[in-house]
């Protein structure tokens, strides 16, 4: 395990624990992604091993979406590759690495809101390959796991967004992901709810050994689920290392500042 903060353009290597000698799960090299004229990427390399739990910061436009975008599939790499699970997916389509084991929740949710909680992710079940008799049931555990079991049977619509947002992690799981994205994932939550939320994704990724790469705007909440974090500003990969140790940089604490508490908890 690397403990000192990296240079600039190295690949950032995420260690699960020290000493761990685990396969790597994705592997970006050399990843650059252009829209027109302008560069949202250059030149990510990125080795995430199998379990490991990584935080992305930086500030608005630093590329974190994108990244998560060109893991999902859903933005192709104008230069670079990306290998997940042994395989070469740079031109894999989105619905493809669903099936792959790559799984995301978004910034603002998408439920189906004509739908139950159930059937919603009853929806995500069998696309994943699993017959209508089988999800009826097996959603049960799903809905159970996120704590939204009182609302099974009640239309998504109702939902608070705290509520939505366990709903998308519910369907997100229900696909069986090996790597799960989470993209601001406490945003728009009420504050009360969020600690429990935290906690639920916290058991996901020490119990199913479930790695994740985690956008999270809120320093304490990131600090509970991630053991590293990479820093990007206007596409670049600017640092990485450990949490604290990325915390702390002079860099992160300007983007972040303004939230005394959340310094702190980095601190901690
Ligand atoms: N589809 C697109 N077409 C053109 N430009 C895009 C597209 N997607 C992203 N960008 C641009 O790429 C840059 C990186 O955007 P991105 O959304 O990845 O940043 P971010 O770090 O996620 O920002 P935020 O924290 O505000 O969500 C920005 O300048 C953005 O405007």
């Amino acid at each position: 395990m690397q403990r000192c903060v990296q240079p600039l353009q190295s690949t950032t290597r995420i260690a699960k624990r020290a000493g761990d000698d685990v396969a790597d799960l994705l592997n970006l090299s050399n990843v650059t992604v252009r829209f027109g004229g302008l560069t949202a990427l250059k030149d990510i390399s990125l080795a995430l091993p199998q379990g490991s739990a990584l935080g992305l910061l930086g500030p608005n436009g630093a590329g974190k979406t994108t990244l998560f975008n060109v893991i999902a599939g859903a933005v192709r790499p104008t230069e670079g590759r990306v290998v997940f699970d042994g395989r070469d997916i740079t031109a894999a389509s989105s619905s493809a690495r669903s099936g792959g084991g790559i799984a995301r929740t978004f910034q603002i949710t998408q439920p189906f809101t004509s739908l139950t909680v159930r059937e919603n992710v009853m929806v995500a079940l069998t696309a994943a390959g699993m017959a209508m008799r089988g999800a009826f049931s097996a959603a049960v555990e799903y809905v159970g796991f996120v704590g939204l079991r009182a609302k099974i049977d009640e239309s998504a619509a109702s939902l608070s967004t705290g509520q939505r947002k366990r709903l998308e992690l519910a369907r997100a799981l229900a696909t069986r992901p090996k790597l799960l994205l989470l993209d601001e994932v406490t945003g728009g939550v009420d504050r009360p709810s969020i600690p429990g939320l935290v906690e639920t994704i916290r058991q996901l990724h020490a119990e199913r050994d479930l790695t994740l790469v985690v956008v999270e705007h809120h320093m304490d909440f990131l600090k509970a689920l991630v053991d590293r974090a990479m820093f990007l500003d206007r596409g670049a990969h600017v640092l990485s290392g450990s949490f604290a140790e990325v915390a702390a940089d002079p860099r992160v604490r300007d983007i972040y500042l303004g939230d005394p508490l959340e310094l702190e908890a980095a601190d901690a």
